[in-house]
């Protein structure tokens, strides 16, 4: 087993310009939070940056033999890609005709909305991380058709509270994006969207878990939740 990723796949100069170009988003905007009337897009982009250069700092940590380039999951497909244009779209659109409205703390419902939204997106963050840590060679960012070398049942760590963590931790986080820039539209789309995508994709990846772990994912499956509404 590798200690360090492939090289092949993880091209060095194509690695640290990723890494670079995240690391120059996340700055620009934090940096610009002090000079802006709507922090909360500042704060958007800059968690946006910080997802995908985890997505890669993490599986390279612990899972290295498995990294590449796809690792920074920026190639997450077309309606990602689209669900986040039109969500920047709407932020941008909506503070231009509706300024007071959009940046208003003032409204005691627009407060508790944004601060759950934070607080899903710092929940959401933790938990995705946690979950590729503790899950380690386990962890795959495409679903296993097969069981490969060091795949094990993990059940412990944050395994123990929710099945699938990293699900989890990104259902929320993506919903908390739309609710701190008070997306509504956004925010209904990407709730849609992610849960139909998981509840398929967890009924897909179950099949197979089943047929990996047979009955101690049985009862394992039987005993924790996924912790994202309406999905058993
Ligand atoms: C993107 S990871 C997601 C893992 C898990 N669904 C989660 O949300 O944390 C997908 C891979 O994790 C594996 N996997 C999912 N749950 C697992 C578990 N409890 N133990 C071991 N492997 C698991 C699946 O076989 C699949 O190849």
């Amino acid at each position: 087993m590798a200690i360090y990723p492939d090289v092949s796949v993880n091209q060095p100069h194509r690695i640290a310009l990723t890494a670079f170009l995240l690391g120059s988003v996340m700055g620009l905007f934090l940096g610009l939070i002090k000079f802006v009337h709507l922090k909360a897009f500042d704060f958007y982009m800059a968690a946006l940056a910080l997802f995908h250069f985890l997505e890669y700092y993490t599986t390279a940590k612990y899972n290295p033999s498995q990294t590449t380039e796809d690792s920074f999951l920026l190639s997450n497909g077309i309606e990602y890609l689209l669900c986040h244009s039109f969500a920047i779209l709407e932020c941008l659109l909506e503070y231009m005709f509706l300024p007071h409205w959009k940046a208003d703390m003032s409204s005691l419902s627009h407060f508790i909305v944004v601060s759950l939204g934070y607080t899903f997106i710092i929940v959401g963050q933790i938990a995705r991380t946690m979950a590729m840590r503790t899950a380690g060679q386990s962890f795959s960012h495409t679903v296993r058709t097969s069981r490969g070398e060091g795949h094990v049942l993990v059940k412990n760590g944050i395994y123990q509270w929710s099945r699938h963590p990293s699900y989890f931790g990104f259902f929320w986080w993506a919903v908390g994006t739309q609710m701190i820039m008070l997306n509504p539209l956004s925010l209904v789309i990407f709730a849609t969207v992610l849960w139909k995508f998981f509840r398929q994709r967890i009924k897909f990846e179950e099949n197979y878990l089943l047929r990996f772990f047979g009955r101690d994912y049985y009862d394992y499956k039987n005993s924790v939740p996924v912790l994202i509404p309406f999905i058993a």
